[in-house]
């Protein structure tokens, strides 16, 4: 047997190596600042998703010559190329202002280092090579006085986080500042249970936290009622508290990186509700900016419409008249005028433009008050994806979907006389709707951790996107075992899908699955149907065996009714009367439905029973333009035949 290599000696070249790849990246980050360059001089737009395209598709197959996997490979990309996008933005942006592009600058944020807010102003000033003078402060009036007064240049609020929304006393400072909104920045909120000298969990009796962290962390909080609760102005006094403790039986929440500043170490990580916990922060100046045209702009605005049935209505026309996207509206009470708004818009559109300035006049017409409190640059990079055939580097067959033009108001829900455009669902790699055909991979559940991990590296391999879970045990699996399930799905690249047989069993997985499934045996079941309409994550319904078409549609109504329009149609056999005991594919109901629904369908071809039956079904399936198909858990157990058949599917 060949003799293991000495570990510290492999450390040392895995040491060598990771230094050699930041040394590259830094090149690489040099290179798109000279991209950037030639774009100001011939006025191209920064976002290049055509070039990002072709070079993510190149690496995935360069990467497969080294035995690197395509969802490793585009996550590292798309990072790397985020990064590269928000340096040539902020780049340009400081060329087209230099006032904001000073050596240094004094900013004002909330707290004291190691708060969120010192991070997401480090990382700022960092990516406009900056330095900051950290002037740290009490509270939200407090940061916006000292810009006023000139004691600060920019100063930094955090007015969204995806856990736990707005920010409402930032909305209600905003309408009262003179300030302009210059810029926005976005960071990952990883929150630990910061502890020290090596504390753990157990030995904790106080938290102390910021409001904010508290919210977002509230389910991970709940489910540890013996932690005491200590409120503090900010995460960074919260690790104050901490170090000053007599004590190791108190901890903070905030994040790592902050922790690392007070020498805290996380004890305890992901306590955040939402697997994907981000804060979005507006920087603020007294001067406004220019946002040069190929840069993306975003323009907030607030406004106070009539009282009169329809007002905000008529506002929002005029913006759709003139093509504007609204990206974001919240309302607050306006102070002294009991029950009357005031509105805050983000609208996608440079102020600059002849669009957005036609409709701002049109605006002043129809409100009582309107003032733009920004432009600025939009930091949101959404990650270019490749479609299943540029990642098997085979050509994009278009596909048209046919529509009807003419709309009822009473026309079922499902239908596209109600809704003429096909209904488009993306849940991470998972899409329907756009022409693409999604194959889910269908697995019994429960299963050890290392079995249903190697089984979901092989699934991604195939080529699926999503994978279904089903409960083959009599009693039920735990959320917490669903959820370590969906974590290794999600760290794979694949969806998750869950079953779901009664409503609390729905309540619980939409927390922890990306979409939830009912099956045929629950389409009647109304109260089922009533909460997953009532819920914000695609659910897909399967046909009951027994059910007619307009019988299956009807239960498609009950969901949407409620509110939730994320709905994927499940066809999955009918019994015929040849053979009641085998189930047959309803080709006919199936062309049907596809005609009569804008809703995405998909076939499920678990009940055919022999490998060959599948492949021609899926094919039929594709032919008939479906949006996808479920292959069962003991169908195509030949790796090849599935990758051939799923790479046929694809084309
Ligand atoms: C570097 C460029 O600008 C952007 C960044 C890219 C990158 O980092 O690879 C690719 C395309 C553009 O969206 C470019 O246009 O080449």
């Amino acid at each position: 047997m060949k003799k293991a290599p000495e570990l510290n000696q492999t450390r040392e070249q895995i040491t060598a190596l990771d230094k050699e790849l930041l040394s590259l990246l830094s090149k690489r980050r040099s290179l798109s600042l000279d991209v950037a360059r030639s774009k100001e001089v011939d006025v191209r737009p920064i976002r290049d998703t055509k070039r990002e395209k072709e070079l993510l598709a190149r690496l995935v197959q360069q990467g497969r010559e080294h035995g690197l996997d395509a969802h490793f490979v585009i996550s590292l990309y798309q990072s790397i190329i985020e990064d590269s996008v928000l340096n040539q933005q902020a780049y340009l942006h400081g060329r087209a202002n230099p006032e904001i592009q000073q050596p240094q600058s004094t900013i004002a944020y909330l707290g004291a280092r190691g708060s969120y807010s010192y991070l997401a102003a480090s990382r700022f000033c960092q990516r406009r090579q900056v330095e900051m003078i950290d002037l740290g402060c009490q509270s939200f009036d407090e940061i916006v006085k000292s810009v006023e007064l000139g004691h600060a240049d920019l100063g930094f609020l955090p007015i969204e986080n995806t856990s736990s929304g707005s920010i409402n006393e930032v909305y209600d400072v905003l309408q009262h500042t003179s300030l302009s909104i210059v810029g926005e920045t976005t960071i990952e909120v990883g929150h630990c249970l910061l502890t020290k000298d090596g504390a753990s969990l157990e030995d904790i009796k106080t938290v102390f936290a910021h409001p904010q962290p508290i919210s977002q962390c509230s389910h991970w909080l709940s489910q540890h009622p013996k932690l005491t609760l200590a409120y503090c102005s900010s995460s960074a006094e919260a690790m104050q508290n901490v170090i000053d403790a007599d004590d190791n039986s108190v901890a903070a929440i905030g994040s790592a990186e902050g922790g690392a500043l007070y020498q805290l170490s996380a004890a305890e990580n992901g306590l955040a509700n939402q697997k994907i916990n981000q804060s979005r922060f507006i920087v603020v100046a007294r001067k406004v900016v220019d946002v040069p045209s190929q840069l993306p702009a975003k323009t907030t605005l607030i406004m106070a419409t009539g009282q009169k049935p329809g007002a905000l209505v008529e506002t929002l026309l005029v913006l759709k008249a003139h093509n504007i996207n609204m990206s974001k509206l919240e309302s607050r009470p306006i102070p002294g005028t009991p029950w009357e708004e005031m509105f805050y818009l983000d609208v996608d559109a440079n102020l600059a433009t002849a669009e957005l300035q036609q409709a701002l006049k049109e605006l002043e017409r129809l409100t009582r008050f309107i003032k733009v409190l920004g432009c600025y640059p939009c930091e949101t990079v959404k990650p270019t994806q490749l479609n299943n055939s540029q990642l098997l580097i085979e050509p994009v067959s278009s596909k048209e979907t046919s529509e009807k033009s003419n709309t009822l108001d009473d026309a079922p829900k499902h239908s596209t006389l109600y809704r003429q455009q096909k209904t488009v669902i993306e849940v991470k790699q998972f899409n329907v709707g756009k022409g693409e055909f999604a194959a889910i991979k269908q697995l019994d559940i429960p299963m050890a951790n290392d079995a249903f991990a190697a089984q979901v590296k092989q699934i991604k391999e195939t080529g699926y996107q999503a994978v279904l879970m089903l409960n083959t045990a009599t009693e039920s699996v735990s959320l917490s075992e669903i959820k370590q399930y969906c974590h290794l799905l999600d760290q794979a690249g694949l969806t998750s899908v869950v079953e779901v047989n009664s409503v609390s069993e729905i309540n619980d997985t939409v927390k922890v699955a990306d979409m939830v499934y009912i099956s045929g045996k629950e389409m009647y079941n109304d109260e089922l149907l009533c909460s997953a309409g009532s819920v914000t994550t695609p659910v897909l319904l399967e046909r009951n065996t027994m059910a007619s078409t307009a019988d299956w549609l009807a239960s498609a109504n009950k969901i949407l009714t409620q509110g939730n329009q994320q709905l994927i149609l499940v066809e999955a056999g009918v019994r015929s009367f040849t053979t009641p005991e085998q189930l047959s594919l309803d080709l006919a109901g199936l062309i049907e439905v596809i005609a009569l629904s804008h809703l995405p369908i998909l076939g499920n071809t678990s009940f055919a029973v022999e490998d060959n039956l599948v492949s021609q079904q899926a094919k039929a399936i594709k032919q008939l333009s479906a949006s996808g198909l479920i292959i069962g858990n003991k169908q195509l157990t030949d790796t090849t035949q599935q990758t051939e058949l799923l790479h046929q599917l694809h084309q």
